[in-house]
């Protein structure tokens, strides 16, 4: 049989579309005359095979519970719904769906039951065509065969007899009347499913009056699907069992699609945008992806990535005539403005630019999409603020569009394109189809935060924007080796710099997932301490120092809300306050059905002892650039040796944030040797104080990390005091200079993680179990650590062939996310990440020595 979804009616297809992307979805049908066409015979009644396969699809599907709600023995419905775990049984109209539910029975109702089985018998004794049907805590009669005079008689018997019976609930069906021990039908049945598996969502599809108990239970996005003729409370009606096959194979694709996500673009191929404010990601075909207002680690308004087109996008490509505009043809390629952070995307005879723009009031971002060529595209604007969760109005009005439904004014500046305004029910998306003429570009601007739909000089502002990367651009100094990759870099860094604030996020993205399909899927869009100065350190290093100048002024602005130095935590947000609880987004999918996609990072509680080296770190590399010690930095300088001397004894979660019990990490107590190291560096090269203690303290935790962190079983420097296990920061110990990179423990250790941590192109962090479930790839920071390693022990050509591995990891346009999976050779985790670029440019200045 084919089923076509266009059979349907085109409401009811809407309603299935919007009713797929529930988080977590209950679909309950009815038995005979939904699943299974009626037939004389109730026994031999034989459920359509399509609809079985759609219903055990569904089933197998993540967040999703079937079952089959009707008049019959549990034991053959657990067949037809699939996974018995979760499909409920049948039963008395729903009653048996609770496992263990018959042993349950009171005496009483096991005694009523037996008294009803014997006085149903004799009624239907003799009787030619009827049936008797025996059920655990029922008794049903069936009159479907009989004649009509018999039927009737039957039926009145029963009705005039057992069903009067104190402690009897009685349900009449078409040719069926059902005598239960227990209050149940299909109403409680599906309220109690939909309890039980926390159901944001529930379909029931019912043909017979005992289904309407279920109809009047649905409520909200919930959907309601009546087969065939007769009064019914539910919202929607298709003809026949063929029709339910029909529903629910097509609610089974548009679920499977949401959960999987529809043609997840490869990471690395994401590109970003950005101004220093904002940040927005490109798909290779010009779709932006990922966006968030007002700040980067606000809630999205362009959640595709992470969700599909449902959660939001802003698309431009050749429009497809004859296709539904569904197929375009794939761009000619994409690259960065050299210098800058505009991006084009090229067809034959179209381009599309795209920048944020500078100098817009703070709250305010816009994006500008400039259209350029002689062919007809397809545009759709379907913003999606908070994540989706509030319903979206689109009103066109003389220059552009207004978008409504948030707080936050938002407008798309376009003037002269006619929109079409279309609905999904709750969210409105505009679409236009545009004539381009060569050398008259159609300009978009989307801008959030204001409700300015007044016209601005584009070409004046592209300028501006284009300017305030290459100008700067002009004041580094890059490396000779992969020096255009090492540009790009830069300004990836720089571009994760909030500027408003002087904090730097981590990654632009959340829930970028370390495994496909799996569950490590963090919020990245804050700035933590360790990652924030590592990056600030970079870009001093590359010549530019007013990035790490306001981060440390961001971080003595946090340091004035902790009681101490020793209570910073190890991230904060932009403005540089305490996150929220992390928490889940349920309504999105995940890039790739990988789940659960996450908002704020419970690391923010964790004990991190490591941070306090980075910062003075930084602060040395500063100190160097510049000449001098700003006294702001020294009060950084000595709050961090403080922090130190009051806390590094203690065990922590380290560098990894692993959300198991603390240890005794190698890589932190080397951390508060470096900050203490190198405080006493500074001081002594720039007369400040030495305080008292700072010296013997560092040598007592250079004799405790060298004591305690060897492993001469392993012949190596471990992951922590505690165990053998082996982890890539633990590098540290000669490249910080904790040991001298030529002791023989170092390389014993260089060697121990080359073999057990290296994958060829990349370099896991550990292989421990650290608590959490699945895998994850292996991460560039810790490549970069290892060619670094190389480097230091006199094993160039090794670093020269790491290095191109992950040189040769970066997408088309220079841009890398945290982690790469070696096996099937794609990257993985956030994107881009600092930490990944950091450590690029850092191999790029060793190797060019
Ligand atoms: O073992 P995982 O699945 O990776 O989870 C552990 C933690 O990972 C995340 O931390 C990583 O990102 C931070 C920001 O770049 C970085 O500072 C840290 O070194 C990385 O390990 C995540 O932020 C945590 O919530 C997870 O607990």
């Amino acid at each position: 049989m084919a089923l076509t979804a266009e059979a349907l009616p085109a409401e009811l297809r809407r309603v299935i579309v919007q009713l797929a992307r529930t988080p977590r979805l209950l679909v309950a049908c009815d038995y005979d005359g939904t699943l299974a066409p009626i037939v004389a015979d109730p026994t031999q009644a034989k459920p359509l095979p399509e609809s079985v396969h759609a219903l055990r699809s569904l089933a197998a599907l993540p967040a999703t519970t079937t079952a089959v709600i009707a008049g019959r023995a549990g034991r053959v419905l657990a067949t037809v719904a699939g996974r018995p775990a979760v499909a409920p049984r049948g039963g008395p109209h729903g009653s048996e769906f609770d496992v263990g539910f018959v042993h349950g029975l009171e005496p009483e109702a096991t005694q009523l039951r037996t008294e009803l089985q014997i006085a149903v018998q004799d009624i239907v004794r003799g009787r030619t065509g009827v049936t008797l049907e025996a059920k655990p805590a029922s008794v049903a009669v069936h009159v479907r065969r009989a004649e009509q005079e018999v039927a009737d008689a039957v039926l009145d018997a029963v009705r005039n007899g057992p069903a009067q019976w104190d402690g009897v609930q009685v349900t009449e069906g078409k040719a069926v009347v059902e005598l239960a021990v227990v209050q149940t039908d299909k109403g409680n049945a599906l309220d109690a499913l939909r309890h039980q598996v926390g159901a944001t969502a529930a379909v029931f599809l019912g043909d017979d009056v005992t289904d309407e108990k279920a109809f009047a239970r649905l409520q909200g996005p919930d959907l309601g699907i009546k087969v065939g003729d007769g009064e019914s409370l539910a919202g929607h009606r298709i003809n026949s069992t063929t029709d339910v096959a029909t529903v629910l194979a097509f609610l089974m694709e548009e679920r499977r699609t949401w959960l999987y996500g529809e043609q997840a673009p490869p990471i690395e191929r994401l590109t970003m945008l950005s101004n220093e404010r904002n940040i927005a990601l490109v798909t290779p075909d010009a779709r932006v992806t990922w966006m968030c207002h007002p700040g980067p680690d606000s809630a999205a308004v362009f959640a595709d990535l992470l969700g599909g087109t449902a959660a939001g996008h802003f698309s431009i490509r050749p429009h497809a005539v004859g296709n539904g505009g569904q197929r375009s043809p794939l761009p000619l390629g994409q690259r960065y403005v050299p210098n800058t952070m505009t991006v084009e995307t090229r067809w034959s005879r179209l381009l599309v630019t795209d920048y944020l723009a500078h100098g817009t009031d703070s709250h305010r971002t816009d994006l500008v999409r400039v259209i350029n060529g002689s062919t007809t595209v397809s545009v759709e604007f379907a913003p999606r603020p908070e994540f989706g969760q509030v319903p979206v109005r689109i009103t066109p009005e003389a220059g552009g569009l207004r978008v409504q439904g948030t707080s936050e004014p938002m407008v798309l500046h376009s003037p002269g394109v006619q929109w079409e305004i279309t609905s999904d029910g709750m969210h409105q998306s505009a679409k236009a189809v545009i004539e381009l003429t060569e050398g008259d570009p159609v300009v978009l601007e989307m801008r959030g935060g204001t409700e300015d739909l007044t016209p601005t000089d584009e070409p004046v502002r592209r300028a501006e924007a284009e300017a305030y990367w290459s100008e700067w651009m002009k004041t580094l100094s890059l490396p000779e080796v992969e020096r255009d990759l090492v540009a790009r870099s830069a300004l990836t860094l720089r571009g994760l710099v909030h500027s408003d604030t002087g904090a730097i996020m981590a990654a632009a993205t959340t829930s970028l997932p370390e495994e496909i399909g799996g569950v490590r899927n963090w919020d990245y869009r804050y700035c933590w301490l360790r990652d924030g100065a590592m990056t600030a350190q970079a870009l001093v290093t590359l010549g530019s120092n007013a990035e790490a100048e306001s981060f440390l002024d961001w971080l003595h602005r946090v340091l004035e809300s902790v009681p101490g130095p020793e209570r910073l935590h190890p991230l904060y947000s932009l403005q540089g306050t305490g996150l929220g609880p992390e928490a889940v987004i349920d309504s999105l999918p995940g890039y790739a059905g990988s789940r659960p996609v996450r908002v704020g990072n419970l690391a923010d509680q964790q004990v991190q002892l490591d941070v306090f080296g980075p910062v003075v770190e930084l602060i040395a590399h500063l100190a160097q650039a510049t000449g001098i010690v700003r006294d702001n930095d020294w009060e950084l300088v000595t709050a961090m040796a403080d922090a130190v001397g009051k806390r590094w004894f203690e065990p922590d979660h380290g560098i990894w944030e692993e959300r198991d019990a603390p240890r005794h990490h190698v890589y932190s107590k080397v951390m508060c040797w470096v900050t203490l190291d190198r405080a006493i560096k500074i001081a002594e090269a720039y007369g400040r104080e030495i305080e008292e203690g700072w010296i013997p303290l560092r040598d007592q935790i250079a004799e405790d990390v060298v004591k305690n962190g060897w492993h001469p079983d392993v012949q190596a420097f471990t992951t922590a005091y505690e165990g053998s296990d082996l982890d890539a920061a633990s590098l540290y110990v000669g490249l910080s200079g904790l040991i001298d990179p030529s002791d023989e423990r170092f390389r014993a250790t260089v060697t121990a993680i080359e073999a057990e941590l290296r994958s060829g192109s990349t370099v896991y962090r550990y292989r421990r179990d650290d608590g959490l479930p699945g895998d994850e790839g292996g991460f560039h920071l810790c490549a970069a650590w290892l060619i670094e390693a190389y480097l230091l022990t006199g094993r160039r050509t090794e670093a020269e062939e790491l290095f191109q591995q992950i040189v040769d990891t970066a997408g088309p346009t220079g841009l890398l996310s945290e982690e790469y999976d070696p096996i099937a050779e794609r990257s993985l985790g956030n994107h881009p990440q600092a930490y990944s670029h950091l450590g690029l440019i850092r191999c790029a200045q060793l190797l060019s020595a």
